[in-house]
C-alpha cells in the first residue's frame, strides 16, 4: 500500500485550489489509465479536458465522483481530502460514510440524462434536496423552480421526462445537479447524445453558468468550438497524462506539443 504520510491532511493557505489531483494513479489490470496526474482547478474556474478516445478523460470525472477507487495519490476538494480521510493524524482510504458526505460536494451531468422517469421535471429537481439535504418541501420547491427558470424549463416543470426533448431533459438534469448546491460541477459529453438542433440550448445554459454564476466546473467534450468558447483553461490529455494545458486561444491557435497539433488537425479534418 502507498505510504500516505507525505500527503497533507488538508490544504491550507490563502490560494487553495477548489480541486487538486495529487499524483493520482488509476489502472485496470495492466492498463495504466491515469499516470501520476497532477491537476489543480481554481475556485470559479472552467477547465475543459480534450483528447483522444481512451486517454482517461472520463476516468478523471469518475474519480471525482468517487465512482472509481483510486490506485494512488489523493484528490482534494475545497482543501479537504475526497478520496481519503484523516485518522490518527494520517490519511487512510475513505470509508463509505465519509465518501457519501464528500461526494455531495460534486454535481455531475452525463451524456445520458438519467432523470427519474416517473417524476416530473420539478420532482426530479426536488428529490435530492429533500431526501439527501433534508430541505422542507417548500424550500426544495423554491430552489427547484428558481433553477428550472434559470435553464428555461419553468413552463415544463410538470412534464415527465418522456414528454421532453433530449435538450430539454438535459437542461432539467443540469438544474437537478445544481439543486444540490455542489462546489464543483462536472459535465461529461453532455451534448453527445443530442440531436444537432438542440445542442445550442444546452451549451447556452452551460455558457450562462460560466458568465453569470460563480461555480467551479470541469468538462469533457469533443466539441472543440464550445471548449474554446467557454473555457478558462483547456487540458489536452494523452495516455493518462496532461500533455499540454493552456488558455483556449493559445492551445487551439498555437499548440506546442506535436501530439496536440496532430490531435487538433485530425479533429479539424473530421469536422
Ligand atoms: N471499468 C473498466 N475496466 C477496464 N478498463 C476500463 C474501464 N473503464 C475504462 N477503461 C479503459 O480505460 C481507458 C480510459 O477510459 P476513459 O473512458 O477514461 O477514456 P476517454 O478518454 O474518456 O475516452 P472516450 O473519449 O472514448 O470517452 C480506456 O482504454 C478504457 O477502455
Amino acid at each position: 500500500m502507498e505510504d500516505l504520510t507525505s500527503y497533507p491532511l488538508e490544504l491550507t493557505g490563502p490560494d487553495i485550489p477548489m480541486v487538486r489531483f495529487l499524483n493520482v494513479r488509476k489502472s485496470y489490470g495492466e492498463l495504466i489509465v491515469l499516470d501520476n496526474l497532477n491537476l489543480d482547478i481554481s475556485p470559479n474556474e472552467m477547465v475543459t479536458i480534450i483528447g483522444p478516445s481512451g486517454s482517461g478523460k472520463t476516468t478523471v470525472l469518475r474519480m471525482l465522483m468517487t465512482l472509481e477507487t483510486i490506485g494512488g495519490g489523493v484528490i482534494y476538494v475545497d482543501g479537504k481530502p475526497l478520496t481519503h480521510m484523516p485518522k490518527n493524524g494520517a490519511l487512510v482510504p475513505a470509508d463509505a460514510r465519509y465518501l457519501r458526505k464528500a461526494r455531495s460536494s460534486i454535481g455531475m451531468c452525463f451524456q445520458h440524462f438519467n432523470l427519474f422517469p416517473h417524476m416530473t421535471a420539478l420532482q426530479n429537481c426536488m428529490e435530492g434536496p429533500v431526501q439527501v439535504l433534508g430541505l422542507s418541501g417548500r424550500e426544495a420547491r423554491e430552489r427547484a423552480e428558481e433553477l428550472l427558470m434559470m435553464v428555461g424549463m419553468i413552463d415544463k416543470k410538470d412534464q415527465h421526462p418522456s414528454r421532453l426533448s433530449g435538450g430539454q431533459q438535459q437542461r432539467v438534469a443540469i438544474a437537478r445537479a445544481l439543486a444540490m448546491r455542489p462546489k464543483v460541477m462536472l459535465f461529461d459529453e453532455v451534448t453527445s447524445a443530442l440531436d444537432p438542433e438542440v445542442i445550442g440550448e444546452v451549451t447556452n445554459v452551460i455558457r450562462d453558468l460560466t458568465t453569470r454564476h460563480s461555480l467551479t466546473m470541469l468538462m469533457v467534450t469533443h466539441q472543440m468550438g464550445f471548449a474554446r468558447d467557454i473555457s478558462d483553461r483547456v487540458c489536452f490529455f494523452f495516455g493518462g497524462k496532461i500533455e499540454e494545458q493552456d488558455s483556449p486561444d493559445e492551445l487551439f491557435s498555437n499548440p506546442k506539443s506535436k501530439r496536440t497539433q496532430q490531435f487538433l488537425s485530425a479533429v479539424k479534418a473530421a469536422d
